[in-house]
């Protein structure tokens, strides 16, 4: 039977700082190391290992992914590396603090900017500090200057059915190592939740997300592996 596991990245540095992170690429903490080590631990325990990985080109999701992995065994298995499995861009946002931020601009907002669906955070200027226009692992792609969940989803959706749902048709357990906001969207996908809804849908650090699905992809079940 196909099984999707999704694993967001253990804490970064910018979670601890709670600062607005999207696309900026900062490190996992000994913290989100350690959460990582034990996602991997746990899968193994339970007998879940993955046979074929994905993640972005983020070094907190491919770290989360190796060490996971190694804790695993699985070190060998494939692995593809790709921008659309990215957190949601966050715009001006990014590098800002969070509270801070909401003592600016009042809660509401920040609320909106955060959960809304389709309402983007405020543009990144080109060549603003944060711009990461001309990082060489975005050439040649049009580097988004804020994204909504609305936005994100219009990117993730056609990569997991045009690369991921390849491998789960094929009977594939395959661990989909990524970020909050581009972990939403394959939930919300999954899981048929609404608009409205998934600005509730919180997703933890470094907890592996169990689907398990038919040969048709339907859902048979949806837990956090911890809870088994
Ligand atoms: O990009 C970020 O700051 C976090 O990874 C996710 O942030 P959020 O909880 O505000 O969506």
């Amino acid at each position: 039977m196909p099984r999707l596991i999704l694993l967001r990245h253990g804490q970064s540095q910018w979670n601890l700082e709670n600062r607005f992170t999207g696309w900026w690429d900062v490190d996992v903490t000994e913290k989100g190391e350690a959460e990582a080590r034990a996602a991997g631990a746990l899968l193994k325990e339970k007998g879940m290992l993955p046979s074929v990985a994905f993640t972005s080109v983020q070094t907190r999701a491919i770290k989360t992914l190796h060490l996971a992995l190694e804790e695993a065994g699985v070190l060998w298995i494939p692995e593809t590396k790709d921008w659309r499995l990215n957190e949601r861009h966050y715009g001006g946002l990014t590098g800002l603090d969070k509270a801070e931020t909401a003592a600016k601009h009042g809660d509401e907002q920040v609320k909106i900017w955060r959960r809304s669906f389709d309402t983007p955070p405020p543009v990144l200027e080109r060549g603003s500090e944060f711009d990461l226009s001309d990082d060489p692992r975005y050439a040649g792609i049009d580097v988004p200057q804020t994204e909504s969940l609305k936005d994100t989803i219009a990117r993730v959706l056609p990569y997991y059915e045009g690369s991921i749902v390849p491998h789960l048709k094929a009977g594939a357990t395959v661990l989909v190592a990524a970020h909050g906001n581009s972990l939403r969207a394959l939930v919300k996908h999954l899981s048929g939740i609404s608009d409205d809804e998934i600005t509730g849908l919180e997703i933890p650090t470094g907890q592996p997300i169990i689907y398990d699905l038919d040969e048709e992809l339907t859902v048979l079940d949806r837990y956090y592996l911890s809870e088994r």
